[in-house]
């Protein structure tokens, strides 16, 4: 089984890598050299124009203005990381442009700033001109995480305020303010303040009614952000009075809770829909049951979704309970049903969601859920942590089940130059950008992302998860834990996934499990009996030839093996190894040439690479280890002779 991520696999000349490599080192030398220096001023007419110009080019798709001109994939530098803002912005002061210093980030400062230009989106990053109320302008880039609810962020509004200002080089040189953490710019829907000056009672609960029915025409055009904007402008009008109108509260959570479920903020759309119940409404009242029917709904499908499936069956009991002739009720508390058995006993019904999956019906998300009750985390010496069994586990019994945290089919990704190592990479920045936009949206679920092992701790920040301004997601953690935890999804090399169970999962080159997809449901099992507290280990790279593995091992994770079959490999003479991967060259060549209703003559063939192979393993060293090089063709003879 192949720990293999297709995101790792880079195919850049030297001259390439080392271009990109140069360009990160000139930026942050004149980063460096100019560190603390004043702003120039920008003359806004040619910024303006300039960025106009721009993001037509850019909406022809042209890559004229694209950093690395040649490279197929976009360039990104990563290694610097710093912290996101974690103070409220009304606790930070407020500064001008004209105050910013380059290469710094101005702690405990913010900026409020309105867009005064097209925004220009590339690949990896959009950028735009804003304007202060001192009439200086500036230009604004987003790195990476740039859309929310598949909108540009830049696109969304006329008005920002920066958490923390950074103000920083291109990689083209040119000055620009910089966000990297989604949290540290804040979108202003409106510049007026929705709070009225007046102070009749009246006057609130008019204004909360008027911004529903803006809510509602923002919802009906499709703008969900604006939606959810307005409905929580309304309910801060009437939590502000004395005695809020309940049945317009209880409307604002309800239309709320609906746009959350649709953006995917599901622990606020279950906490919305619960706030919207009518409490203890008369037996007969048939439009109270129908608007709590509704509202049990809601909650249902966003626990569902949080997989909290015995809150989902308790819901959609309750809708059934209001709705009992609500066939889809029926039938989604039955799923609730079959998500609690897999949860709890392992019970899953493997060629039913195999099934589901056929004719690409889905993307590949199968509606299961993870059983992960056989195993737990505890400290591996030299490794971190690791997955332990928590009992005896049969050969091709399964160890562990786990439907991912998040996918991105077809992922983006971005070659990184990381300067903490000097190395190369491609990153699968697709799915980085899905993770922290599930994180920003349902920030109950950030701990036990952030708990993964990563290069980039967050520093003091660590713990954070939220401010009154919302979420705080530290990105280049992200970037990290993605780096060491993600894995591709078989042998479809295009899709990455996160499992945060699995990612528990260390290496060795003689594993005692393997795993396999179904869809985005990870299936691990033992290859081999496992008694009760033994570590559950799998092979993340199956490659047979030593100094390949190592590399791999080394580059994607970091790590040098130190298990039996590396310490036999790393004593082979070089000869031998040598022999060895120009042998396992024949019989990969041969594999995808020869079908394996193979004649007589080519099974012998195979028989004799096979026997080659095995014999560079010298019999008393490698005694009990088995030969990684001789598997793919032994497999080969086991179908092609079957
Ligand atoms: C997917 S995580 C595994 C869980 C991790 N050990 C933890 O503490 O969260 C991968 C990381 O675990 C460590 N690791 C995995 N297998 C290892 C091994 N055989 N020897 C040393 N470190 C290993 C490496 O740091 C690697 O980047």
């Amino acid at each position: 089984m192949s720990f293999e991520k297709p995101h790792d696999i880079l195919f850049l000349t030297k001259e390439e890598a080392e271009r990109i490599r140069n360009v990160v080192k000139e930026r942050f030398k004149k980063c460096s050299q100019l560190t603390g220096h004043a702003r120039e001023p920008r003359d806004s007419k040619s910024a303006i124009s300039q960025a106009t110009g721009a993001s037509l080019m850019a909406d022809m798709g042209s890559m004229a203005l694209s950093q690395f001109k040649e490279s197929k994939m976009p360039a990104l530098t990563v290694g610097q990381p710093y912290q996101p803002c974690i103070t409220p912005w009304n606790g930070l002061q407020s500064m001008k442009l004209s105050e910013l210093r380059l290469e710094t980030h101005h702690r405990r400062c913010h900026l409020a700033i309105k867009r005064v230009s097209p925004v220009v989106t590339h690949a990896t990053r959009s950028w735009t001109i804003v304007q202060d109320e001192a009439g200086d302008t500036e230009r604004l880039e987003i790195v990476l995480h740039k859309t929310r609810h598949s909108k540009e962020v830049l696109e969304s509004a006329l008005s920002f305020i920066l958490r923390e200002p950074y103000f920083t080089l291109t990689e083209e040189g040119e000055p620009t303010l910089r966000v990297d953490h989604p949290s540290d710019i804040i979108v202003l829907y409106e510049r007026e303040n929705p709070q009225p000056q007046s102070h009749s009672p009246v006057e609130p609960e008019e204004a909360a009614s008027s911004y529903k029915q803006k809510g509602n025409a923002a919802l009906q055009q499709g703008n969900l952000p604006l939606a959810h904007h307005y409905y929580t402008t309304a309910l801060d009008l009437l939590t502000a009075t004395s005695s809020p109108n309940p049945t317009l509260t209880r409307d604002l959570h309800r239309n709320r809770a609906y746009v959350n479920l649709l953006i995917g903020h599901f622990t606020a759309a279950k906490s919305d829909a619960l706030s919207a119940l009518i409490p203890q409404p008369a037996e007969n009242n048939v439009q109270a049951a129908e608007l709590n029917g509704k509202v049990y709904f809601r909650a249902a499908t966003a626990a569902y979704n949080l997989r909290q499936f015995e809150d989902a069956q308790d819901f959609f009991e309750k809708q059934l309970a209001l709705m009992p002739a609500n066939k889809a009720a029926a039938s989604n508390l039955a799923r609730t049903k079959a998500r609690l058995r897999e949860q709890r006993e392992g019970v899953y019904d493997f060629a039913a969601i195999r099934a589901s999956l056929a004719g690409g019906k889905t993307k590949g998300e199968v509606d299961a859920t993870s059983f992960v009750s056989y195993t737990e985390v505890r400290e591996s010496p030299g490794k971190g942590r690791g997955l332990f069994t928590v009992k005896n586990v049969a050969v091709g019994e399964v160890i562990l089940c786990e439907k991912a945290f998040c996918v991105a089919w077809r992922v983006q990704t971005a070659v990184t130059c990381d300067v903490r190592d000097d190395r190369i990479r491609v990153a699968a920045v697709g799915l980085e950008r899905a993770v922290v936009e599930r994180l920003m949206g349902n920030p109950s679920e950030i701990g036990m992302v952030m708990d993964l092992f990563g290069d980039w701790d967050g520093g003091a920040a660590s713990g954070l998860q939220k401010t009154v301004d919302g979420p705080v997601v530290d990105v280049f953690r992200i970037h990290d834990i993605v780096a060491r935890n993600a894995f591709g999804l078989g042998q479809d090399t295009g899709n990455a996934g996160l499992w945060v169970r699995a990612a528990y999962i260390n290496h060795s080159c003689i594993p005692n499990a393997e795993r396999e997809f179904i869809g985005d449901l990870m299936v691990v099992r033992a290859v081999r009996d496992i008694a009760a507290g033994e570590e559950i280990v799998l092979s993340y790279d199956e490659s047979g030839d030593y100094d390949a593995r190592q590399r791999s091992l080394l580059t994607t994770w970091g790590f040098e093996c130190g298990c039996a079959l590396c310490a036999a490999e790393k004593g082979d003479e070089v000869s031998v190894r040598e022999k060895r991967k120009r042998l396992t060259k024949e019989a990969d060549d041969f594999i995808k040439t020869v079908p394996r209703t193979a004649q007589r003559l080519a099974i012998l063939k195979a028989r004799r690479l096979a026997k080659a192979i095995d014999e560079t393993y010298e019999a008393e060293r490698f005694k009990g280890l088995p030969h990684l090089a001789s598997r793919g063709i032994r497999q080969w003879l086991a179908k092609g002779t079957s």
